[in-house]
């Protein structure tokens, strides 16, 4: 499914009426005629008492036929007006001028505290105060409203997105709704899968309002939900080197987790042969957990990690390799840097960055990336991401997606942003938004076990652009059956790996109906 910003939204409504004439009245009524499906089915209309707040926009404008027809189906409906009736116009006024004429409560508040004692009165809230037009910080008796609403702990219904929540990052301007359900008009916006949006707005539906697909499912939106194609078939008569030959170089002095992470989930996941360059003195520790390696020991520096000098070896091999992954516990010792360096300018096979090895490449260097022929990947959580971009953390997650997109097709690598609900941007402006994983995956070592899984699926033979792809739901179905089994607390890098085997036959058996409902989104038809 296709992910949309506000003004992609706005562009396709605006599409709607004028190509297709399909009035903004129809959006409005088909937008309140879901979301009154999820109300009734979730909590029934007859007999139930609603309170339905609504701002002076066209999200209050929404709330009002939501309120129509819960009148209609014979509930109770009563109407708190936050924003200036007045200030409605078309497909809204027109919802106005109806509800006036019904009797329902309308009642226009200018402080929160009028309506405290309604509350225990209501089996429901609908939110319908702010969409994708919340432009500024919330507050005054907005701010308390909202407030109000989430202490009051009733079933809270958002429409569009919860209001507070920005629609393009999820952000939350100052304070937000908490729902428990949120249905979303045309597509879902950017913020209602971003965090924190996404957790603020409970189990998310999506209504079409009756778009031609020719709209939401349209080239020009360059953002959609990662469903990464199916692992190609394994070929019974393959050998490990017919399921990728990956080499990994990693590792350093008090940096044996990492390496030994990488390389042993490449084969958890189906890949064949792993060579691990890693220091000489690290080699026998790492050895000792992971046998099935094939080792390339490396000359040392004073400090332990990879010296410079084995570059030209390592080149040699690289010649031979599907892919080299670089970085995983190489330490920011100068000399290992400049390997990395070194491997990124020489390595003419696809190359996968990660950890220390994304240090290496930032700044002044990430020329060296612009000048590779061979495809790139990295794989940056928010802090790498923000040395990569010399932005402030703060400043990516001001606008996570367009950051991504301008850096991915500026330095023509394939970038993984990890974190909850992974972003994957592609140098042709394409950004996916991985739905699997949990907060337990958090946890030290968790991003090396992901190189490995990337590497792994590009061995067993998937284009690079869908390997990454697949790389990182699977990494995230692995730690969603880890943490069933464990809970998301105690699971760490090992448990992640270790149920790679168990992810990768789920998803070429069917995955269950629990873990596909979270991974995908409720479409209201
Ligand atoms: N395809 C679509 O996108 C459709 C959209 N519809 C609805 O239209 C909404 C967008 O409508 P609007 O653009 O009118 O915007 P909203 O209804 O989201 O709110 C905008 C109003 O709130 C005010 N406002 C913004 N930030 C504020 C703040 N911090 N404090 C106080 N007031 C603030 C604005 O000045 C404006 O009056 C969508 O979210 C959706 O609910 C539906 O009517 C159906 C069709
Ligand atoms: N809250 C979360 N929900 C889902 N996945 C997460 C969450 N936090 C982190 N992850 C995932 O865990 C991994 C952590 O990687 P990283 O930050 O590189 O850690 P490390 O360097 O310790 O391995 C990434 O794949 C990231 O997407
Ligand atoms: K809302």
């Amino acid at each position: 499914m296709k992910i949309s910003s506000v003004n992609e939204m706005r562009e396709m409504d605006r599409a709607a009426i004028e190509q297709y004439g399909i009035i903004e009245e129809i959006l409005m009524e088909n937008a309140g005629l879901a979301a009154f499906g999820v109300i009734a089915e979730q909590i029934g209309a007859e007999g139930k008492a609603f309170l339905i707040f609504c701002g002076g926009g066209n999200n209050g404008g929404d709330g009002l036929v939501v309120a129509r027809k819960i009148h209609s189906d014979g509930g109770k409906a009563h109407i708190i007006m936050l924003g200036d009736p007045d200030g409605f116009r078309g497909a809204a006024r027109t919802n106005f001028n109806i509800v006036s004429r019904l009797p329902v409560t309308i009642t226009r508040i200018s402080a929160a505290d009028e309506v405290r004692g309604e509350f225990e009165r209501c089996d429901a809230v609908v939110d319908a105060i702010f969409g994708t037009g919340l432009v500024r910080d919330v507050g005054g008796k907005y701010r308390e409203i909202i407030e109000m609403i989430n202490a009051a702990r009733k079933p809270v219904i958002s429409l569009d997105i919860p209001s507070g929540v920005h629609g393009d990052t999820g952000n939350v301007m100052g304070v937000s709704v908490r729902a428990d359900h949120t249905i979303t008009f045309g597509l879902p916006k950017i913020g209602n899968l971003l965090y924190p949006g996404y957790a603020l707005g409970g189990t998310l539906h999506v209504t079409h309002i009756s778009f031609p697909p020719s709209l939401y499912r349209s080239d020009a939106l360059h953002m959609a939900v990662s469903v990464p194609p199916a692992l190609p078939p394994r070929n019974p008569d393959g050998h490990k080197g017919s399921f990728g030959d990956v080499l990994f170089i990693a590792g350093a002095a008090g940096y044996y987790g990492a390496p030994c992470f990488a390389a042993l989930s490449f084969m958890k996941a189906g890949g064949g042969y792993a060579r691990l360059a890693a220091p000489a003195s690290v080699t026998p520790f790492i050895a000792a957990k992971g046998s099935e390696l094939v080792f390339i020991p490396q000359k040392e520096t004073p400090s332990g990690s990879i010296a410079l000098e084995n570059r030209d070896v390592l080149t040699e091999i690289s010649r031979d390799m599907d892919m080299v992954v670089i970085g995983p516990g190489i330490s920011l010792d100068r000399e290992s840097q400049e390997l990395v360096r070194e491997m990124a300018r020489r390595a003419d096979v696809p190359l996968l960055a990660d950890g220390d090895g994304i240090t290496a490449l930032c700044g002044d260097h990430t020329e060296i990336l612009r000048q590779r022929k061979a495809p790139t990947v990295l794989t940056p959580h928010m802090g790498e991401m923000a040395r990569i971009t010399g932005l402030s953390v703060a400043e990516i997650s001001a606008d996570k997606v367009g950051v991504l997109r301008r850096t991915a097709a500026d330095l023509n690598a394939v970038i993984v942003l990890k974190g909850a609900h992974t972003l994957i941007g592609l140098p042709d402006q394409r950004v996916f938004l991985n739905m699997s994983g949990n907060s337990g995956m958090a946890t030290a070592g968790s991003g090396d076990v992901l190189t490995g899984t990337i590497a792994a699926m590009f061995g067993l033979g998937l284009p690079l652009a869908d390997a990454v792809r697949k790389g990182v739901f699977i990494h995230g179905l692995s730690g969603d059956l880890a943490a069933r089994e464990k809970g998301e607390d105690g699971i760490t890098a090992r448990d992640i790996t270790e149920f790679l085997p168990d992810a990768m036959k789920a998803d070429r058996e069917g995955i269950d109906s629990g873990l596909r409902a979270r991974y995908t989104i409720d479409v209201i038809a």
